[in-house]
């Protein structure tokens, strides 16, 4: 079987009456998205200067600095100093829903998987650097780039840690937990390019879902009670996202805080409460859930 066989194969498992869709999501060419950074800029003096250069751009629903540009390349905004000052963040749609979701605006967080920092500056921005941000990553080379970008945007208050987020201490007690979970990617795969879709194997979503499972029951001990965590995956695949988060609900520790998003298009779930974007040319493929830990559960696992 080819690579884009077994693809196909596996998104026909999991949405029947939707792989079509999705395929053409996947083989769409991807709008240029990004973020204001509002630790550094604002929205309208952004608008004004990309005007001011026949940049034209629209915005978007969710949120209030989340823009697309209406025409030109990544390129075209990577040479402005905007760019290359902060002011901007280059991101997807899907990806900045997580810490939107997540909300935190106070108190100590953990991001578990922070490289290259799209969220972490994110969640930094979104909180003006009131919230203490431990940025967990594992591999140091992607650990540097994350540095790079949170002294780029200016997001102080993070503390990157170049660790397997497996082996963090277990004394630590956080606020809120973005669990933005290493995975098969198949939510984010350029179909037109075998460069993307090669590594796509069963050997990788095997080995995702093995780290997802350690990830999240980590999570859930490190995440104080009443508190949330969001887990969150540019995966399409069941076996890495309702099925991990089915695996933290069997600890009986955590609920689901059912997530809305409007005028977003998603794909059908097994689980209430849990969002799973359609790929599209404006959207990648993204599966996020809202949990709360429940108050007087036993942080032992
Ligand atoms: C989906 S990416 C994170 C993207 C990031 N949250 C962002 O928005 O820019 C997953 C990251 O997790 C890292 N990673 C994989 N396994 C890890 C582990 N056990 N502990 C910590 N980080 C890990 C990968 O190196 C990768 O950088």
């Amino acid at each position: 079987m080819s690579n884009i066989e077994f693809i196909e194969s596996k998104l026909k498992e999991n949405y029947p009456n939707d792989y079509q869709n999705i395929l053409f999501g996947l083989y769409s060419k991807k709008r240029v998205t990004f973020r204001v950074n509002t630790l550094k800029s604002t929205i309208v003096s952004v608008m004004q200067e990309l005007n001011s250069i026949g940049l034209m751009v629209e915005k978007v629903g969710f949120s209030e600095v989340a823009l697309i540009l209406k025409e030109g390349s990544e390129l075209d905004l990577q040479n402005l100093s905007i760019y290359k000052e902060g002011h901007i963040y280059l991101q997807s749609l899907s990806s900045m829903l997580p810490p939107i979701v997540l909300n935190a605006l106070k108190g100590d967080v953990l991001d578990m998987a922070a490289a290259p920092g799209g969220k972490t500056t994110q969640m930094a921005a979104l909180a003006q650097n009131q919230i203490q941000i431990m940025a967990c990553e594992q591999n140091p080379i992607r650990a540097q780039k994350l540095e790079f970008n949170l002294k780029r945007q200016g997001a102080n208050k993070v503390n990157v840690v170049v660790k397997d987020a497996r082996q963090l201490d277990d004394f630590y007690r956080f606020d809120h937990i973005l669990l933005d979970a290493p995975c098969s990617g198949s939510g984010t795969l350029d179909l037109n390019r075998l460069d993307s879709y090669k590594t796509f194997t069963p050997q990788l979503i095997e080995k995702s879902i093995q780290t997802q499972k350690a990830l999240i029951l980590k999570a859930i001990q490190l995440l104080k009670p009443n508190q949330t965590m969001v887990y969150s995956t540019c995966s399409l695949l069941k076996s890495e996202n309702e099925a991990i988060v089915k695996y933290a609900l069997a600890t009986k520790q955590v609920e689901i805080i059912p997530i809305e998003l409007k005028d977003i298009e998603t794909l059908p779930s097994n689980l209430e409460g849990v969002v799973t974007v359609m790929p599209s040319a404006l959207y990648e493929g993204f599966f996020i859930a809202l949990l709360r830990k429940i108050p007087h559960a036993k942080t032992k696992l």
